[in-house]
């Protein structure tokens, strides 16, 4: 807002901010919708009929309205809204705004991407604008968000539409300057912040003071109040005021929500959208589940990726260091797509400057879960991948959300490990629409033989593989819901190989012989599955994943559907395919390490060799094959063989050639000294007629060596004329001294 010039300016801006104010607060009383009610089921109001005051005491209607000019909202938002392209409500804000502008608690769920962040932004900015919060009020209004990368999005929304008004905001987040934070922290009207940065401020700035909060936003709010953020969340809304308007939106709702709802909340309005809705997930987004077994994963996802070079991919793996291994590994393979890493333990910058990469440009980003909530990437994401599986239902929602926001369509594939299967079942309760696929293994490439001669050649890799390993096997081990997530039933020395790793790296928490013991009866599925498969050739065709004739060969995942009327029954069907048995404990005894199925290598000695032996072999060979250095030596050894070998053939060409001319001059002379035989023995041939012979043949005998008979046929002919001119020049010179004697 501009600076009024004069004493008079301020007076009369002042003036008609009150003005504004008091028509908007009789506009939202006359129109208040009943607590309680849906306004989406209230009748929109016409297009052309009048908005706000109608006469004295009459206002039109606002709840039920589908666009943000018919609400009670200052001249300085509509602006801000019109300005940053915002003009039809979505249905999330239809529903919450009308109650949220009355000064109601919103506990709101809506589908990702639906338009929830104007949802409580709205709110916040009108509500300091009419209690004509000013920079000296302090802070006003506390947005929370889970991280950081969301706080910086809803920082830029809230510049945006907000511009218009004179409020001061600040982003509190780590990784900023915080001793810059603290000299400016008291003047900010509205934060937005991540939860541990927020409780630094309230513990340690001196004088920092939210004892005036206004409003309260947990955006994300399901996540803020899970566990990971329980002691920081509790200890700020103890130096809260509770006497504040309080929003909670997020795309899933859990119970927890619900609690401090019932703690602090005051009547809250549950607004939930898409209750009624089919699907839990936006509608245009597509979604499918394949089945991948754990040692196959990356040869799954490298082949998913150089199918769509062309796309937005976004990947999710489970810890920052799987990010960090697939990153860097399959960055050494250069797929031929940009490929980024994101995750927790990266700087903040750096973080802030891949979204905004992977915004700009086609490009696959590995991320954890640090990007799977509320992140709005505005030029759209084409597929969301899951290569590790999500905690639970509501983590999936929120992953597949980053693709397929507000009208846009999106695309995304989760890979499940057969032991995963029961994950299948929770999405299709929670009315999440997937389709279980069989993957297109035509184009399957293999790419644990290259991650082995890779760590092999790259010693920094090594580490990374093993840690990426370990902390995936320790991510399955922790989490809760044991009905999808069971380490012991994981093939674990196939997946180290698959990771490229020489020898199985060994777990102190996870003691095989008591996995065993502790699951009697149980089958332990090990995939039979050769520790030292084939470098680069698909798996043969007698895995789970089996293709039919019918598959479309380009996509790897446009392959048959299974329809939902028989999809329990194929689901059933490719477990019993699954190409796995039941570990006897004594053979377990025998040789745990040794997965079944796999050879035994002996060394000269007759000593057996770890299974892997042979791969770190083979691993040897292919390190220097991937050595640049040596491979452009190697060209340029084969280029001067191949200028040499061309000398030779050059020169065999050319003798080749001579001895053939020669040959055929011989063979013209023979012909000729025949016809001349033949000439001399012919008594009626004239003179002339055998010197004209004679040249001709010459002409021919000449021939063999120029290019043009014409050419030579005309000078011997010239020859002739200039034998008889001469013989008549001398006969007529004889004639002339004959005459002047
Ligand atoms: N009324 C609207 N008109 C046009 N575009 C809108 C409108 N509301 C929101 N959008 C756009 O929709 C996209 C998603 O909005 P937003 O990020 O608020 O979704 P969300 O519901 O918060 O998603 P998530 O649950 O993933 O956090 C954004 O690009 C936003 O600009």
């Amino acid at each position: 807002m501009k600076k009024p010039k004069s004493k008079q300016l301020r007076i009369q801006n002042r003036n008609s901010e009150v003005q504004e104010i008091e028509l908007l607060n009789k506009w939202i009383e006359f129109g208040k919708p009943e607590s309680g009610s849906n306004p989406l089921s209230f009748p929109p109001l016409p297009a052309k009929s009048p908005v706000g005051r109608i006469d004295e005491n009459t206002y039109s209607q606002y709840a039920g309205c589908t666009r943000f000019q018919q609400l009670p909202l200052s001249k300085n938002l509509k602006d801000g809204l019109r300005q940053s392209g915002y003009k039809n409500m979505t249905n999330i804000q239809r529903a919450s705004l009308p109650h949220a502008l009355c000064g109601r608690d919103i506990l709101g769920a809506a589908k990702t991407g639906s338009g929830k962040t104007l949802a409580f932004i709205i709110p916040v900015l009108e509500k300091l604008y009419k209690a004509r919060w000013g920079l000296e009020d302090g802070v006003g209004s506390i947005i929370m968000s889970p991280t950081r990368e969301l706080a910086d999005q809803l920082f830029g929304v809230l510049k945006s539409v907000g511009k218009h008004h004179g409020f001061s905001a600040g982003l509190l987040i780590g990784g900023h300057e915080y001793d810059e934070e603290k000299d400016h922290v008291n003047r900010m009207n509205i934060l937005i912040c991540t939860p541990g940065r927020l409780l630094k401020h309230m513990d340690t700035t001196p004088n920092f003071d939210c004892s005036q909060l206004q409003v309260l936003v947990l955006d994300e709010a399901d996540r803020i109040l899970d566990s990971g953020f329980k002691k920081e969340v509790n200890a700020i809304i103890s130096q809260l005021p509770k006497h504040r308007q309080t929003l909670l939106f997020s795309a899933t709702q859990t119970k927890s929500v619900k609690n401090l709802a019932r703690l602090s909340l005051k009547d809250p309005e549950y607004i939930a959208v898409d209750e009624e809705s089919i699907a839990a997930t936006p509608n245009r987004l597509q979604q499918k589940v394949i089945l991948v077994p754990l040692d196959q994963k990356l040869d799954m996802l490298w082949s998913f990726i150089k199918a769509h070079l062309n796309s937005r991919i976004l990947v999710f793996l489970s810890s920052c260091k799987q990010v960090r291994f697939v990153y860097e590994v399959f960055k050494k393979l250069r797929p031929g797509i940009p490929l980024k890493c994101l995750h927790g333990r990266m700087k903040q910058v750096k973080r802030m400057f891949i979204l905004q990469q992977f915004v700009e440009q086609k490009s696959v980003l590995f991320s954890t879960d640090v990007s799977s909530r509320g992140l709005d990437f505005n030029k759209g994401v084409d597929w969301v991948v899951q290569v590790d599986c999500p905690d639970d239902v509501a983590s999936y929602i929120h992953r597949v959300g980053r693709t397929a926001r507000y009208d846009s369509i999106g695309r995304s594939v989760l890979f499940l490990l057969p032991s995963e299967m029961k994950m299948l079942e929770k999405l299709q309760e929670k009315k999440i629409p997937v389709h279980f696929d069989k993957p297109n293994t035509k184009r399957l490439q293999s790419v644990s033989g290259l991650l082995a001669a890779l760590l092999a050649k790259y010693k920094d890799l090594q580490p990374l593989a093993q840690r990426a390993f370990k902390t995936y096997l320790k991510s399955i081990y922790k989490q809760k819901d044991k009905e999808i997530f069971d380490v012991a039933k994981l093939p674990i020395d196939e997946f180290s190989a698959s990771l490229g790793l020489p020898m199985t790296p060994q777990l102190r928490y996870l003691n095989r012989k008591n996995i065993d013991k502790n699951t009697p009866g149980e089958a332990v599925l090990v995939p039979q599955i050769p520790a030292n498969k084939d470098l680069i050739t698909p798996k043969p065709s007698n895995n789970l994943l089996e293709e039919s004739e019918d598959e479309e060969p380009l996509d790897l995942l446009h392959s048959k559907e299974i329809t939902d009327g028989d999809e329990g029954k194929s689901i059933a069907a490719d477990n019993s395919l699954l190409t796995t048995r039941i570990l006897k404990k004594k053979k377990l005894k025998i040789n745990v390490h040794r997965p079944v199925g796999t050879r035994v290598v002996f060394d000269e000695e007759g000593n057996t060799l770890p299974p892997l032996a042979r791969l770190a072999d083979i691993s040897t060979i292919n390190s220097a094959l991937l050595d640049k250095s040596k491979v452009m030596e190697r060209f340029a050894e084969l280029r001067e063989e191949m200028k040499i070998c061309d000398q030779e053939d050059k020169l065999l060409d050319r003798k080749r050639r001579k001895e053939k001319r020669i040959k055929e001059k011989e063979k013209y002379k023979r012909v000729r000294n025949e016809e001349e035989d033949d000439n001399e023995d012919d008594d009626d041939f004239s003179g002339s007629d055998k010197d004209s012979k004679k040249v001709k043949r010459s002409k021919v005998y000449f021939d063999s060596d120029n290019d043009s008979d014409g050419e030579m046929k005309d000078k011997v002919e010239l020859k002739t004329d200039e034998i008889s001119l001469a013989e008549q020049e001398e006969l007529a010179l004889k004639l002339l001294s004959s005459m002047h004697s």
